[in-house]
């Protein structure tokens, strides 16, 4: 697939819409990680230097399709401005007189910050005219968002069948990057998904088994397979209604060639905060009063022999609840020991998401794996073989048919 970069591109006096992930990490109204606006910020610099505005549009957390404060994009603007060293404007509607007015007060090399997009609902359905409404801000449309590639929503992939399109430095380094490490994996292939997206994640890993040797299922994802295999597990977080899918997973696994690992200590409270009194069972032991925080050290202990049978790792999703120690012990245990297996040259170790990416940092190892990307669900679909629709919007041989197929 060819697509066309900002080098392609004549941002002087133009307004540009660039697609953004800003959706980072928050607690107590603060960024916690700022890596996912740290790698936007080339592109950024490179349409202002080249005297062009920058209009940022993207998405803040999951707010159903209506307006939510804890989910305003305000909230993420002071750690931009610090990021970038400039002022950035921001509107409270992503199209409207609010947005239409911020883009005129806007000078050449002046950054705006639109709000969140799915305040929203058309920005899920990619509703055409939410996407007019976006696209009459700007002249050009920068995808720079590759971690919401694998979302065919209005402003990743509707906005690239109407305006002239390129992607940001992001999604090609992201590209580039991923095909590199990954492109042809070195076997045996490991990955491991945990994290607390589990109706988004569930159904992928039905693909993604055909495309690994092993799978380690952690963290939130993990609690939907014990009660898959019929075990208790208290309060914790899970989506028992997709029961079924995991269980088709498990049952697939092994024709597919993929071995599945699941927890077998589990580490348990009563309340998910600090200092609360936890404990450490086998894994069918769960209290009905309580709830899986993390993964216990004979889980740690076999997943880190499974790294050292392993060329590849793949991880996306932390394996505990790791906001709050103790329950970040699994995750930064195995972060370790893949740090340490990828610096010893035997382990290619590629992590991305959001909160993966915040763990392994708070981990202090980011710096130590093969590959750190800005994308979580988005960077295991493109491991399936999946085309994403925000990337392939921008190819350049549909360019050719935008005028075709819109008529607003
Ligand atoms: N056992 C668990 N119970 C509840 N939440 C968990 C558990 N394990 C992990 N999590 C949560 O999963 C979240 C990260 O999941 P996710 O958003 O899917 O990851 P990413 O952003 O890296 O793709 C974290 O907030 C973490 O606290
Ligand atoms: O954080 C994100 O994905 P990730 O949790 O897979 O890293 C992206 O912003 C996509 O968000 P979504 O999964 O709500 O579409």
């Amino acid at each position: 697939m060819a697509f066309k970069t900002l080098d392609d591109m004549d941002f002087a006096g133009k307004t540009a819409l660039v697609r953004v992930d800003i959706n980072v990490p928050l607690k107590d109204g603060r960024v916690t990680d700022a890596t996912r606006i740290e790698r936007i910020l080339p592109t950024i610099r490179h349409i202002t230097e080249a005297g062009g505005k920058v209009v940022l549009l993207a998405h803040f957390g999951r707010p159903k399709g209506k307006p939510d404060p804890d989910m305003s994009l305000s909230l993420v603007r002071p750690a931009l401005e610090a990021a970038l060293g400039q002022p950035v404007a921001f509107a409270e509607n992503c199209i409207g007189i609010p947005a239409k007015k911020a883009v005129s007060e806007l000078q050449d090399g002046g950054v705006l910050l639109l709000e969140n997009t799915r305040f929203h609902a058309g920005e899920e359905t990619n509703d055409r005219m939410l996407v007019a409404g976006m696209a009459a801000l700007g002249d050009i449309y920068v995808n720079d968002a590759f971690s919401a590639a694998h979302r065919a929503h209005a402003s990743t992939e509707g906005l690239a069948q109407l305006l002239p399109s390129c992607a940001g430095r992001l999604m090609e380094a992201e590209l580039k990057a991923l095909d590199a490490a990954l492109g042809t994996p070195e076997r045996p292939v490991a990955a491991i998904v945990g994290g607390a997206k589990v109706s988004t994640k569930l159904d992928l890993l039905s693909n993604l088994i055909t495309r690994v040797d092993h799978l380690v299922i952690g963290g939130g994802m993990a609690n939907t397979f014990l009660v898959a295999q019929g075990l208790a597990i208290g309060t914790s977080l899970a989506e028992r209604d997709m029961a079924d899918t995991a269980r088709d997973i498990l049952a697939n696994a092994e024709e597919a060639g993929c071995t599945i690992h699941l927890p077998r200590d589990i580490v348990i409270a009563r309340e998910f905060a600090a200092g609360a009194a936890h404990e450490t069972l086998p894994v069918d032991q769960c209290p009905d009063d309580a709830m899986i925080l993390d993964a216990g050290p004979e889980t740690i202990a076999a997943i880190s022999a499974l790294f050292a049978d392993c060329r590849t790792l793949v991880w996306n999703g932390p394996l505990g609840a790791f906001e709050i120690a103790p329950f970040d012990t699994a995750t930064n245990a195995c972060a370790q020991e893949a740090a340490r297996l990828t610096a010893a040259g035997s382990l290619i170790s590629v992590a991305g998401g959001g909160d993966t990416v915040s763990a392994l940092n708070k981990a202090g190892v980011a710096d130590d794996f093969t590959y750190i990307s800005t994308a979580g669900g988005a960077f295991l679909e493109w491991m399936e073989g999946k085309t994403l629709p925000g990337v392939a919007a921008l190819d350049s041989e549909q360019a050719s048919n935008k005028d075709k197929e819109w008529n607003i």
